[in-house]
C-alpha cells in the first residue's frame, strides 16, 4: 500500500521558492510545449485571484511528484516523495506514519526546500543556461528571431530522463501532442509503479524497461489504443533489456566516463539500471553517435532519435523535424523544399540549414520555434473553426 495523502495536506506544504524573470522562463508555456508529456493543471482550492493563484502545475519526475507554479519572477515548487514525505512525519511526531489506509491530512507547514531539490529543479529546467544569454546568440545569427517566435520565445528546455524521453517519442509519432499525453498516461497506469496517492488520484513512476519489455505489454497497450506503437515499444524495451541483462556488456564502456553525472546516482544495478546508465551514459559523448545508436531501436527515426537527443541526452545542436518546423523553414525562411514530403534529404537540410543558422544551441531554438508554431496552429484551427460556424449559422438564417 503506498502513501495517502488529502490534497488539504499538499495545498498546505509550504512552497520553496527560485528566482527567475518571467523573460527567462515562462513556466506554462515550457510544461505545455510538447517536450514533456506528464504536467496537469493542479487545482489547489482557492477561490481568491491574488497573484499567489497562479496556475499551478503536477506532474511527475523520475521518482517524485512534483507541484510548480510561477508568481511574478519566482519560481516555486513542492516535491512530494516518500522520503521527504516521511521526514515532515517524523519531524512533526505523527502517528500516522504512511502506508496504512488513512490518508494524511495535518498541515507539516514546512518549506520542502533543501538544496538537492533546489538542484533537481535546476537540471530539470537547465537553469544554468541563461535563456536572454541565448536570445543574444541568436540574435547575432538570426536578427529577426525574437520577433519571429515573440510568444513563445521564453520557452525552456527541459533536461530529462531518457527511458522516459525514448519511450513517450515512440508514441509520438504521427500523434499529436493531446493523445501522445493520454498515451504516456496510459503508459504510466497500466506498468508504473505507484508514488503517492492524492485524494484518491494515484501518480505512477514511469515504467522501467523490464516492465515494458513483458510479453504481455504489446497485446496490453494494443487493447488501450496503442496501434502499431505497441509493438516498437515492447521491442525497443525488450531490445534494450537484452543488450544490457549481463553487466559485462561493451555497449556499457561509454559510461565509463559517466561518474561525475548526478543524474545516475541513485540508478543501481540492476538490468533496469545498467539500461538507464548507458542511455545517461549518450550524453559524454558525440550527437552523431547518440543519434545513430538510437536509430538501431524498432519505432525510432531521424525525429523521435532528435527529440530523445536534445530533451535528454544534452546535444543541444540537435534539430528534430516535422511538419511543424518544416512550416517554420518554409513559411518564415523561405527554405525551399525539392520534395512535396518529407523524406531523409529534405529532414537532413532543413535540420542542418537551422544548424547552421542558429549554432551551438540550434535545438532550444528549434523548441522555441516548435512551440510557436504550435500556438499558431492551434489558434489557426480555432479561428477557423469558429469562421465555419459563422458560415453555418449565416446559411442557417437565410434558409
Ligand atoms: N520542442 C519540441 N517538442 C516537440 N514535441 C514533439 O512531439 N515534437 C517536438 C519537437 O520537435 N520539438
Amino acid at each position: 500500500m503506498k502513501m495517502k495523502l488529502t490534497k488539504k495536506y499538499v495545498d498546505d506544504l509550504a512552497w520553496s521558492s527560485l528566482i527567475y524573470p518571467k523573460d527567462e522562463f515562462d513556466l506554462a508555456l515550457t510544461l505545455r510545449s510538447g517536450q514533456s508529456f506528464r504536467w496537469l493543471k493542479y487545482d489547489d482550492g482557492s477561490t481568491t485571484t491574488t497573484t499567489d493563484t497562479a496556475d499551478q502545475w503536477i506532474g511527475v519526475v523520475e521518482n517524485d511528484v512534483w507541484i510548480l507554479r510561477q508568481n511574478r519572477g519566482v519560481l516555486q515548487y513542492k516535491i512530494i516523495n516518500d522520503n521527504n514525505i516521511n521526514n515532515y512525519i517524523i519531524n512533526n511526531k505523527f502517528d500516522n506514519i504512511s502506508n496504512n489506509d488513512s490518508p494524511i491530512h495535518k498541515n507539516p507547514n514546512m518549506a520542502s526546500s533543501d538544496s538537492s531539490q533546489d538542484s533537481k529543479i535546476r537540471n530539470y529546467f537547465h537553469l544554468d543556461l541563461s535563456l536572454l544569454e541565448l536570445h543574444k546568440q541568436f540574435t547575432e545569427k538570426d536578427k529577426d528571431f525574437l520577433t519571429r517566435f515573440p510568444s513563445s520565445k521564453s520557452v525552456r528546455l527541459l533536461r530529462q530522463n531518457p527511458v522516459e524521453v525514448l519511450f513517450s517519442f515512440i508514441c509520438s509519432t504521427n500523434n499529436n501532442i493531446r493523445r501522445i499525453c493520454n498515451m504516456v498516461e496510459c503508459m504510466c497506469r497500466l506498468f508504473g509503479a505507484v508514488i503517492v496517492q492524492i485524494d484518491g488520484k494515484a501518480y505512477h513512476k514511469f515504467p522501467t524497461v523490464s516492465s515494458l519489455a513483458e510479453t504481455s505489454v504489446e497485446a496490453e497497450l494494443k487493447k488501450s489504443g496503442f496501434g502499431y506503437r505497441a509493438k516498437f515499444i515492447n521491442e525497443t524495451a525488450k531490445k534494450l533489456l537484452k543488450e544490457h541483462e549481463n553487466n559485462n556488456n561493451n555497449n556499457d564502456d561509454n559510461n565509463n566516463n559517466n561518474i561525475n553525472n548526478v543524474d545516475d546516482n541513485n540508478i543501481d544495478d540492476s538490468a533496469d539500471g545498467r539500461c538507464e546508465r548507458y542511455l545517461f551514459g549518450l550524453r559524454n559523448g558525440k550527437y552523431d553517435d547518440a543519434k545513430k545508436i538510437l536509430l538501431q531501436y524498432p519505432g525510432i527515426g531521424p525525429k523521435v532519435a532528435d527529440c530523445i537527443c536534445l530533451m535528454s541526452l544534452d546535444q543541444l545542436n540537435a534539430v528534430p523535424v516535422d511538419t511543424h518546423v518544416r512550416q517554420v523553414a518554409e513559411k518564415i525562411y523561405n527554405f525551399k523544399m525539392e520534395a512535396k514530403s518529407l523524406t531523409t534529404n529534405s529532414y537532413d537540410k532543413i535540420s542542418t540549414f537551422f544548424q547552421s543558422l542558429w549554432g551551438r544551441y540550434a535545438g532550444w531554438a528549434q523548441s522555441i520555434a516548435f512551440s510557436g508554431q504550435l500556438n499558431l496552429d492551434a489558434n489557426t484551427t480555432t479561428s477557423s473553426v469558429a469562421l465555419l460556424k459563422v458560415a453555418r449559422n449565416k446559411r442557417k438564417r437565410k434558409k
